[in-house]
């Protein structure tokens, strides 16, 4: 079998790290808030809410929760996202997604201030992405680069294959990776033959949100495979890749629950102390 990538340790170990930097910026008087706007009643996002509330009271950061209710005028999210971004109190501030139907998810990330842009989503910031000159990083794609880094797995000259195209997830990973010199392919719906590409993957990653959809005949022997994927089925939650097929074929995996998953959360917090301490001009 596979050896475990144990990001539910990494990210408490991370904390630690995290709780003595809080503390530091609290001695000089600086005290870290950021806000989460939560439109509707998405239960999952319930939960992620929740244990980024959790993780913030761990680590001594202040967060704020904005619930809105489901059907929330667009225009006054924007106005709230206006009056945050005036807010020197808050660091940073972000809109859990999924929103509801009636929000245009691209309009209302716009309106982020990019300097408080903790999930580092508004257009400047992908752009600063793509360019190597960012400042925050989307917190799902630095958690799975932390997470390789932490097992000195190197990505330098490794063909990485990521399924899934979201600007949360694919896109950033793809950028991040690159800067680390893999040779990076995205794959997605429309891909043809997509077991061929991924039986080339060293290193594997799925975040297209279909339960069990990777099995192993489409890893390689001995890949480093990656699960970003959470799908609730009968009440059980399950990854994007048949974890029970393919642990014997990889040499890494990650699990679902308690792989990527922890890492998000725990790297939004270093985003809002990254931001907090570059408002402060402390980098
Ligand atoms: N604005 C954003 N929205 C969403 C993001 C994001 O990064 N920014 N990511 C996900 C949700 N998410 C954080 O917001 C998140 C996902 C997963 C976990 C997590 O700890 N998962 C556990 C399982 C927990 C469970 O579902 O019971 C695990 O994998 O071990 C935390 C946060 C979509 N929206």
């Amino acid at each position: 079998m596979g050896k475990i990538l144990d990001g539910k340790a990494l990210a408490q170990h991370l904390g630690r790290n995290l709780a003595e930097e809080t503390n530091s910026l609290k001695s000089h008087g600086i005290n870290p808030k950021f806000c989460v706007i939560n439109i509707g009643e998405d239960p999952a996002s319930k939960v992620y809410v929740r244990s980024k509330r959790k993780k913030a009271e761990k680590i001594g950061i202040k967060q704020v929760v904005y619930q809105l209710p489901e059907d929330e005028s667009e225009e006054d999210v924007l106005r709230l996202i206006d009056r945050l971004n005036a807010d020197e109190e808050v660091a940073g501030l972000m809109v859990q997604l999924p929103v509801p139907d009636q929000i245009d998810v691209d309009k209302v990330i716009e309106r982020i201030d990019p300097e408080k842009d903790v999930d580092g989503l508004t257009p400047a910031n992908i752009g600063r992405l793509w360019m190597g000159k960012h400042f925050v990083e989307p917190a799902t794609a630095a958690g799975i680069i932390a997470l390789l880094d932490h097992y000195q797995i190197d990505l330098n000259g490794k063909n990485a294959v990521i399924v899934g195209r979201s600007n949360i997830v694919g896109k950033p990973l793809a950028a991040l990776m690159l800067e680390r010199n893999a040779s990076v392919s995205i794959l997605h719906s429309h891909t043809r033959d997509l077991g061929e590409l991924t039986r080339r993957a060293d290193i594997l990653v799925s975040a297209v949100g279909k339960p069990h959809m990777i099995k192993a005949e489409m890893v390689k022997e001995g890949a480093v495979v990656i699960d970003v994927g959470i799908n609730r089925v009968d009440g059980q939650l399950m990854g994007d890749v048949d974890f029970d097929q393919v642990k014997d074929k990889a040499s890494w995996i990650t699990p679902v629950p308690g792989g990527v998953g922890p890492l998000t959360v725990e790297f939004l917090m270093e985003e809002v102390i990254k931001l907090t301490r570059r408002q402060h001009g402390l980098d």
